[in-house]
């Protein structure tokens, strides 16, 4: 199997969107979406963890706790690629559901043929998707920067030259749930997909 061997579910954010826990709603066959998101990866990593604030999750995985209480990807990041036994994973917003094997496929070739690249991201026609993709430890110094200058923009710290866009024609797969109608939405697909 290409590498990276680890994939991490961000899965600590606030959901202030959706008014709950989202990683905690239920989806698909699993009781929650962090669950479902496991599952799935777990068929394509021989190692997936779970970035979180804490451990909330009602199934057994192997958690990387967030070093640090504000709230934001690139404290996750900074937390799990100081954890990783690897120089690289692969990363997957809890809320991103129908990121599926191809798009995975299709990003690990590209690290492959790029292995110094510091990220492999995925551009679709709504710009860069940075909650989805292959991010090393390279980036360590400049995530550090980054959070000691209280910027957590996470385009800002992929707008560089060692950061691989990998183009997409649509935005599907990315189809992100922030609000309780972006899960409804998501549900009712879930179910075409079923039919
Ligand atoms: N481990 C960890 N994950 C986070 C943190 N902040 C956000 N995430 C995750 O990163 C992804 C994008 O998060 P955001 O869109 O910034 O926040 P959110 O919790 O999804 O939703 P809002 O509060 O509505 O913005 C989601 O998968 C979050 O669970 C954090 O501090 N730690």
């Amino acid at each position: 199997m290409p590498l990276p061997d680890d994939a991490v579910i961000l899965a600590g954010g606030r959901s202030s969107r959706m008014g709950e826990d989202k990683a905690l709603l239920p989806f698909g066959e699993c009781s929650t979406l962090a669950e479902y998101q496991y599952r799935r990866l777990q068929a394509l990593f021989p190692r997936v963890w779970l970035s979180s604030k804490e451990d909330k999750f009602p199934f057994q995985a192997p958690i990387i706790e967030d070093r640090g209480s504000v709230h934001s990807p690139l404290v996750a990041l900074r937390s799990l690629l100081s954890r990783i036994p690897a120089e690289a994973a692969f990363i997957l917003g809890v809320d991103l559901p129908f990121v599926d094997e191809r798009v995975i496929e299709t990003l690990k070739a590209q690290y492959n043929r790029h292995p110094k690249a510091e990220a492999v991201i995925p551009r679709s026609p709504r710009g860069v998707e940075p909650l989805c993709g292959i991010y090393t430890t390279a980036l360590l110094p400049r995530i550090e920067a980054h959070l000691a200058a209280q910027n957590h923009k996470l385009q800002e710290l992929l707008a560089s030259e060692g950061v691989i866009e990998v183009p997409f024609e649509s935005e599907e797969p990315f189809l992100n749930l922030n609000r309780p109608e972006d899960y409804k939405r998501a549900l009712a697909l879930m179910e075409d997909e079923n039919e």
